[in-house]
């Protein structure tokens, strides 16, 4: 009795010990658990998923502070919203992608944000979604989803607010960005070259009359009270005097705008990109790219198919998903019917200035 006496406290203390003990593991236990999940998840689908949902992180006006983190994920939302998802079914081996979804999580935890080292810079219309949306699957290629329009609007927040916009990337990797308007800003091509000399500059191009159709289309969708092609094409029509003040048609005047890159930019930093061959050959023009950007041929044909529904060709697997993706309604929409008698008129008035770009780039587009 003495005994039971003298040990009950001994063995109270005991009992406590080894709960407080097992409480204590269960805790560990499931606080391992969370964060380890939290660090798994921290890749570069989920970021999407966490960023696309903030409104002030999307749309194309990309102004004031970007959350840490999201700039690079983060998908344009009117972009995201346009972009519905293709039809088909993939079915194709991938294993870059999960190279890419590694390497992704590996640089937002070990990278850095720099600037970027190559840029897609125009032309508006010309199909730069898709060679950015192309390209970002490489594993050595890290893109800004948004247009950030830094060289043309935003140059006066300083190129520390434009760094802090970039993805995270390994010092193997390249950081890209796309704002298509930058080819026809007079200012642009001093402003990149004086950022760095060594920018490499992608621009893709595309039929002069059709991507003026396509570009009053897509400003018809937003002002449906816009007047018709024709009226805004000419100054004169039956005199065939073009409006070359309307920025639809001054854009496809590329000679002009190439002769300003080229007083800052020495040819082998510029890669011209058929938008037209984007769309036939998809991993024709991607291996190009690639091979411009110094990157090893990783896209190739498997990562793509072509979509009947949409008309177009879209990924099996794009870098921020699993499922097959086709780029949004407003890529590749109907162009508003336009007289054969103006776009001839039009191609004419273009023949000169296309001449010209073939000679100056040395290579021909066939828009003729
Ligand atoms: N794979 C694929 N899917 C869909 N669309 C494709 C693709 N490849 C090129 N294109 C062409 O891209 C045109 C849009 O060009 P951009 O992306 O440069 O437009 S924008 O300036 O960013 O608004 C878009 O122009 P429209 O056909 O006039 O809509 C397409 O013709």
């Amino acid at each position: 009795m003495a005994h039971r006496l003298l040990t009950s406290p001994n063995r109270f203390s005991a009992r406590f010990a080894f709960i407080f003990t097992i409480s204590l593991s269960c805790t560990y236990l499931c606080y391992s658990i969370i964060f380890c999940r939290g660090t798994i998840m921290t890749n570069h689908a989920y970021e999407n998923k966490r960023c696309v949902t903030s409104k002030n992180a999307g749309g194309k006006k990309l102004l004031g502070k970007v959350e840490e983190g999201c700039a690079s994920a983060v998908v344009d939302v009117k972009e995201a919203q346009r972009d519905a998802a293709g039809t088909s079914a993939a079915g194709s081996h991938w294993s870059e992608g999960k190279l890419n979804n590694k390497n992704i999580s590996v640089a937002q935890k070990y990278g850095n944000k720099k600037l970027p080292n190559a840029l897609i810079v125009g032309v508006k219309k010309g199909g730069t979604r898709a060679v950015l949306e192309f390209i970002r699957i490489h594993p050595d290629v890290r893109a800004l989803g948004t247009e950030p329009h830094f060289f043309d609007r935003n140059y006066d927040r300083g190129l520390d607010w434009y760094r802090g916009l970039m993805p995270r990337t390994l010092d193997s990797q390249i950081t890209l960005e796309k704002t298509p308007s930058y080819f026809v800003t007079r200012e642009a091509p001093r402003r990149i070259s004086s950022m760095s000399h060594q920018t490499k500059l992608i621009v893709v191009v595309r039929n002069p009359v059709t991507r003026a159709i396509s570009d009053y289309t897509q400003t018809l969708s937003k002002k449906p009270n816009l007047p018709t092609f024709e009226e805004l094409a000419f100054k004169n029509r039956s005199l065939g005097i073009v409006d070359t003040t309307w920025n639809a048609i001054r854009i496809g005047m590329y000679i002009i705008h190439l002769e300003n890159w080229l007083q800052y930019f020495r040819p082998s930093q510029m890669h011209f990109v058929s938008g037209e061959r984007l769309i036939t050959d998809p991993a024709g023009e991607m291996g190009r790219v690639q091979d411009f950007l110094g990157l090893k041929r990783i896209i190739s044909d498997k990562h793509f198919y072509f979509n009947r529904t949409k008309g177009f060709p879209c990924l099996k697997k794009p870098e921020s998903s699993s499922q097959p993706r086709c780029l949004g309604k407003s890529k590749g929409r109907t162009h508003v019917q336009i007289d054969q008698e103006v776009i001839d008129q039009l191609q004419d008035f273009y023949r000169p200035f296309n001449i010209k770009f073939y000679e100056t780039v040395g290579q021909d587009f066939k828009w003729d």
